[in-house]
């Protein structure tokens, strides 16, 4: 499904991916943790082309997204993401903003594409929140419309960059069983989280990365209950200490 090789990304001398290799099956989810600055977003954006990686390949159900003749539209309608900070347009309606990909870049009409907005907002539990505007919604509910918008449009992964970030710690937990439901019905999700609770109880693996490297990657019980490397260790033992 998603087959990273190899990947580089630098930023002038700052050399923040230094060969990242990482494969995600069809159907998975697959939690990425680590550090601040460790260079997770980096790689999340590079596989939807926000960034240009530097080396290296990506490859979605084996096509190049690099390659000259991929198409950003159509690209970014196979790799959804969603965002630490929503990124719900502020003047359209719930309905609108899950609609508006549909209609401009699918080409679909507005009865047909409303109708897989309805589809898409039931199972986030957003439905009865079509006709309201992003402002009148908690955090919570604006996250969840985000990842509406995303699955309207059926994509073979949904890349998540911290997407309970910028939330209220009371809204984490809805956002979070709306991914789990997510995973239940089989999308691919590649998830940048510091929410080690649900990386560990939801993930089928989790990567560690480091200073823009994969240290290690296993099953949640590997990684969490038997870290091999002394990195991935210092890591959890330093958030056990915080969260105490
Ligand atoms: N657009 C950019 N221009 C220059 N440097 C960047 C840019 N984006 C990221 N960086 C640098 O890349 C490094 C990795 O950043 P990145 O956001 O990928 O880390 P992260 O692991 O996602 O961190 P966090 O958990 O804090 O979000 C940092 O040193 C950052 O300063």
């Amino acid at each position: 499904m998603l087959d990273i090789n190899d990947l580089h990304k630098t930023y002038g001398d700052n050399h923040v991916l230094k060969g990242v290799s990482l494969s995600v099956r069809k159907g998975e989810l697959v939690s990425i943790i680590g550090p601040s600055g460790s260079g997770k977003s980096t790689l999340l954006r590079c596989c939807n082309r926000m960034e240009h990686a530097s080396s290296g390949q990506i490859l979605v159900e084996g096509q190049d997204i690099n390659a000259a003749d991929a198409k950003l539209d159509k690209l970014r309608q196979r790799i959804g993401m969603v965002f630490q900070a929503f990124n719900l347009y502020p003047h359209l309606s719930v309905r609108d903003n899950v609609t508006l990909a549909l209609r401009k870049v699918k080409k679909i009409p507005r009865a047909q594409a409303n109708e897989i907005a309805e589809r898409a907002l039931t199972r986030v539990g957003m439905a009865h929140k079509a006709d309201a505007y992003p402002g009148q919604l908690s955090g919570g509910q604006q996250q969840r419309v985000g990842i509406a918008r995303s699955i309207a449009l059926e994509p073979a992964i949904i890349l998540f960059d911290e997407p309970t970030s910028a939330l209220d710690p009371e809204m984490v937990d809805g956002v979070l069983q709306v991914m789990r439901e997510l995973r239940e019905t089989g999308i691919t999700m590649v998830v940048v989280t510091h929410e080690m609770a649900f990386a560990r109880a939801a993930s089928d693996s989790v990567v560690f990365m480091d200073g823009g490297v994969v240290v290690e990657a296993g099953t949640p019980d590997e990684l969490f209950g038997a870290p091999k490397h002394a990195r991935t260790t210092a890591f959890l033992s330093r958030l056990g200490s915080e969260a105490h």
